[in-house]
């Protein structure tokens, strides 16, 4: 679930990305990245690692011009190389530049495509270098030095044609401007804002709205599903729909987990949705443990904090944060590999037994995906002395892969695939385990804006959303994405040079 940003700006704008990114840094640890514009002249600076480590003074000062976007990388496609790394670049036609977050479900055909038809070269196994040359390519068509903003939305409207999947991209041409667009179903969320300055108006797009607060542009709306904004040089901003059919089914597990509780998307507050979860979910442990007693309510930090809270006053009972998280460690989900994931867990949260001792604990999480978290949590709350141990998870059960983005492509990968509550239960270990139901959780968001009745629920249910997934597919992405095969890749790759080779001293 990467973050992206992009500034069409009046003034330097590297170090207002810079900022951008680091507000979405949650939304992927892996790999950070800046290209600007300058002269007619890229300047980029991207590898593995978070934004602080990844752009040292030096390169933000070669980071020149009023023009840029930035990318944070959580990778869900394609492996992990700094040669993945976001944006992208491509030099023909104009020279363009783009991030993306989302997952292409076609880009294998694409790729193929690409190379048959166009002549194209996509050098990497990333999906995002793929959307880029199509968008090139359809860039190239008019064979014009100057497009207008017509030509660009013809070029959009027939990537839209031909891409499959969730697709939020910011991309920039020499010379011309930014375009941001949004694929058919608005699966990955993308907003904008605009801040006046004395030479005139900035514009910022972003995935999320709390980038905008920070950096002190005003929201002005969210790009509609299948809509492109551009930007042109001279700061005039045009939209338009580029797709057929565009309607919402905004990804539901952006509320539940991926995004900043200060964010909002689609005009859902996510805090305010992840309140509406706790209360859902309260009733129903209200209605369906009343023979169970419960002393406390426990958020397991710090996604789960907001929904925790408020189950425990629709229970009337204490909400203690009986776990500390350590503030420098970052998300375990989007860590790469279960190995590290799993140390992670205890080196990040660690409980103060007084909140445990002797105690029926209910611990609420907003999901359960592996269950690498709750397995632990529940044996430290047991080590801390916890008399019963409740789990209650905010989503429903997770047993089927996630294609648009979010890393779990493995269906045996998930704790509840194939599986009933009784027996995920006794997998974590606890004394009774609780699910939101996938109704419930539907109407905690829609409640926030009563307009959005569809959501890509697939991770749920199995019905994706673009309808191009068939058990075949699954098998492939499992065969290719799983643990194992994730880090065959990465050893072997830790051996080779590739294209995009920068070393420390850069
Ligand atoms: O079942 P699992 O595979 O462990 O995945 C689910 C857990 O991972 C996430 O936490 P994470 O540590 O990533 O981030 P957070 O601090 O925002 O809660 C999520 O909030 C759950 O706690
Ligand atoms: N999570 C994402 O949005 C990742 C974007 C892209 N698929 C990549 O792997 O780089
Ligand atoms: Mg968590």
């Amino acid at each position: 679930m990467c973050g992206i940003v992009g500034i069409v700006g009046t003034t330097p704008v590297n170090q207002t990305l810079y900022d951008g990114l680091t507000v979405l840094q949650h939304r992927g640890q892996d790999a950070a990245g800046i290209i600007t514009i300058d002269n007619n002249t890229f300047s980029l600076r991207k590898d593995n690692g978070l934004v602080k480590d990844v752009f040292h003074t030096r390169h933000m000062k070669r980071l020149q011009g009023d023009m840029g976007i930035g990318h944070v990388r959580y990778p869900t496609a394609g492996s992990s190389s700094s040669a993945e790394a976001q944006p992208f670049y491509v030099n023909s036609p104009f020279g363009i530049a783009l991030a993306h977050n989302g997952n292409l479900t076609n880009a294998e055909a694409l790729k193929e495509d690409l190379f048959k038809t166009a002549k194209r070269h996509v050098n990497t196994t990333s999906d995002s270098e793929v959307l880029l040359n199509i968008l090139a390519h359809e860039l190239a068509k008019p064979n014009k030095l100057e497009l207008s903003p017509e030509d660009v939305f013809t070029a959009v409207t027939t990537v839209n044609c031909k891409v499959v999947g969730g697709y939020a991209s910011i991309a920039m041409i020499i010379g011309h401007g930014m375009i941001a667009f949004r694929d058919a179903n608005g699966i990955r969320p993308l907003v904008f804002g605009k801040r006046e300055t004395e030479q005139g108006i900035e514009y910022m797009f972003a995935s999320e709205s709390v980038a905008l607060d920070a950096c002190g542009f005003s929201f002005i709306r969210d790009v509609a599903p299948g809509e492109a904004i551009f930007v042109s040089n001279d700061g005039q901003l045009h939209s338009q729909q580029c797709a057929n059919n565009a309607a919402y089914s905004p990804c539901i597990f952006e509320f539940v987990y991926f995004a900043r509780p200060d964010s909002t998307i689609d005009k859902i507050s996510v805090y305010a949705a992840r309140v509406n979860m706790g209360t859902k979910l309260g009733e129903k442990v209200k209605r369906e443990w009343a023979d169970k007693e419960i002393d406390v309510v426990i958020p397991i930090p710090e996604t789960s904090c907001d929904i925790a809270l408020e189950m425990a006053n629709v229970l009337e009972l204490p909400y203690r944060q009986g776990f500390v998280k350590n503030r420098y460690i970052g998300r375990t989900f989007i860590m790469p590999g279960q190995e590290m994931r799993k140390k992670s867990v205890r080196r990040k949260l660690n409980a103060i037994a007084q909140e445990f001792k002797g105690k029926n604990v209910l611990l609420v999480d907003d999901s359960i995906v592996r269950g690498t978290t709750s397995a632990q949590i529940v044996e430290m709350a047991r080590e801390a002395g916890a008399k019963n141990v409740y789990f209650a998870s905010a989503a429903p059960e997770i047993r089927f892969p996630n294609v648009y983005g979010v890393d779990m492509p493995s269906a045996q990968e998930l704790i509840a695939h194939g599986r009933e509550v009784e027996d995920i239960n006794a997998s974590i270990g606890a004394d009774g385990l609780i699910y939101q139901s996938l109704p419930d959780l539907i109407s905690a968001v829609s409640k926030e804006n009563p307009e959005i009745t569809n959501f890509e629920t697939s991770v749920f249910d199995g019905n994706y959303v673009t309808g191009d997934i068939d058990q075949a597919y699954l098998n492939r992405i499992d065969a290719l994405r799983n643990d194992a095969a994730k880090s065959d890749r990465a050893s072997a790759m830790s051996s080779g040079l590739e294209l995009h080779n920068q070393d420390a001293s850069e």
